[in-house]
């Protein structure tokens, strides 16, 4: 196996950066920056040489094989945050024998491989990387430490009791059977469909949390649409104007609502037009704001675009005096306006309220196949003679399904999807 290594923080200017090694060759490769090694887990300051040439002082960290993230021997050097730095550093490592760069998510893999980690942690771990807001961050943890891996390993185990009991139905079957096992299999699988059932209800939720949502400001032109998008941001995002169809392209910015991930739209003012260019801002318009997950809405209702019952209302510009119904809300002089994130932010939490440990449509189809497995297994259970056999053979398959859960099997195709959405250095 080789040795690999990657700048394990992000690239470019920072206080510090880490650059990680991992594998049998990475003490070595420590020993000839280094000169000397630190004791294992102590972190301590060495000069870091490469042919002679001092490239930084750093902090030298090194973990012993089966006490590491990877559960291989590995080093960190913790150096200056200096592009300069770290792409000396990075040569030096590329110039050793028996080391090569890391490929995106390859030390999670190793720590997949060395069993430091299951795949729903490392899904949880690849999100947890990813989150942008509170939300995202408490659900991608639930993940990484364990929670789906738990319930996985509990629906296995009843399900290893109700295979065993029916073990001994078979076993038994010329004979008088000690009891009847019956009601304790049918038990255990009725709870089980339910539990699968409510978690692979809860998976939409779920990765609605971790894509985020969109959120549409729409209304006719001029009505302050725009003023409102920087006014919500923060910022100077879209260009405003009191001249009416002043916005065409869908402007975006993303947003942190309440521990939710938002992305926010723009759109063009929707009116009949004769202008070419316009027109087809107020297609994207319709297009985006229809596709979203919620609408923000500017003066009337009447906009040629499908409007939906949770779609919030506001009247805008209600420093000049409120008009019309709904939230009042200026973009001028931000009343209202946290408000109406409050509003938004309800909303879409109540939306995703469902969510539970299940949280890719990958867990979703595991317990989908175990789900069916175990609704055939009831049949042929409730349909009495000899159909114990049939009952097993069901049983099995569904905890095969639950044992890709985990990656325990069958899983070899989707690694690379998942571990090629990490970082390089993760
Ligand atoms: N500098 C640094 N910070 C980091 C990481 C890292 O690799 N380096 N991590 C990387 O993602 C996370 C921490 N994860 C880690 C998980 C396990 C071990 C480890 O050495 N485990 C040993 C010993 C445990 C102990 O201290 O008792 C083990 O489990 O046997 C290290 C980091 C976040 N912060
Ligand atoms: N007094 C007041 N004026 C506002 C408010 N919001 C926007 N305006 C003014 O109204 C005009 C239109 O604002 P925009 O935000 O560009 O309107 P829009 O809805 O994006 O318009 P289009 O992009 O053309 O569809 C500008 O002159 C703004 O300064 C507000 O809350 N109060
Ligand atoms: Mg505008």
């Amino acid at each position: 196996m080789d040795t690999i290594y990657a700048l394990a923080t992000a690239p470019g200017r920072a206080g510090v950066a880490v650059v990680r090694v991992s594998g049998s060759e990475a003490w070595a490769a420590c020993r000839r920056l280094c000169g000397s090694l630190p004791g294992p887990r102590r972190a301590a300051i060495r000069p870091l040489r490469d042919a002679g040439e001092l490239i930084d002082e750093a902090l030298v960290l090194v973990f012993e094989a089966g006490a590491s993230f990877t559960g291989e021997a590995s080093v960190e050097f913790q150096t200056h945050g200096s592009p300069a730095v770290v792409s000396r550093l990075l040569a030096a490592l590329s110039g050793m024998d028996g080391l090569r760069a890391a490929e995106a998510g390859e030390f999670t893999r190793r720590a997949l491989e060395n069993e430091r980690l299951d795949l729903a942690q490392v899904e949880g771990l690849a999100d947890l990387i990813d989150a942008e807001t509170e939300a995202q961050r408490q659900q991608a943890l639930q993940g990484f430490t364990g929670a789906l891996s738990r319930k996985a390993e509990d629906w296995r185990a009843s399900l290893l009791r109700a295979a065993a009991l029916l073990e001994a139905t078979i076993d038994f079957a010329d004979e008088e059977v000690p009891e009847d096992v019956s009601p304790e299999v049918h038990e255990i699988l009725a709870d089980l469909v339910t539990s699968f059932r409510t978690e692979i209800a809860g998976v939409g939720a779920a990765e609605q949390i971790r894509h985020g949502f969109e959120v549409a400001i729409v209304g006719p032109p001029n009505a302050g649409k725009s003023t409102l998008l920087n006014r919500l941001s923060g910022r100077d995002a879209a260009i405003t104007s009191e001249i009416a169809g002043t916005t065409r392209d869908v402007i975006e910015v993303r947003m942190d609502v309440g521990g939710m991930p938002v992305t926010f739209l723009d759109t063009a003012g929707m009116r009949e037009t004769e202008d070419e260019i316009e027109s087809l801002g107020i297609d994207r318009a319709r297009k985006r704001a229809e596709a979203a997950d919620l609408r923000i809405i500017l003066g009337e209702d009447d906009l040629g675009v499908e409007l939906r019952e949770e779609d919030v209302r506001v009247a805008a510009k209600c420093d000049l005096g409120v008009v019309g119904s709904g939230l009042p809300v200026s973009g001028e002089t931000g009343e209202g306006v946290s408000e109406l994130l409050s509003l938004v932010s309800d909303v879409l939490a109540d939306r995703v309220s469902g969510a539970g440990t299940a949280t890719r449509l990958r867990h979703a189809e595991a317990l989908k196949v175990s789900s069916e497995a175990l609704e055939l297994a009831q049949e042929w259970l409730y349909s009495g003679g000899d159909s114990a056999e049939l009952v097993a053979e069901n049983l099995r398959v569904a905890i095969r399904a639950l044992d890709s859960l985990v990656g325990r099997i069958g899983v070899e195709d989707v690694l690379g999807e998942i571990f090629s959405s990490f970082c390089i250095g993760k």
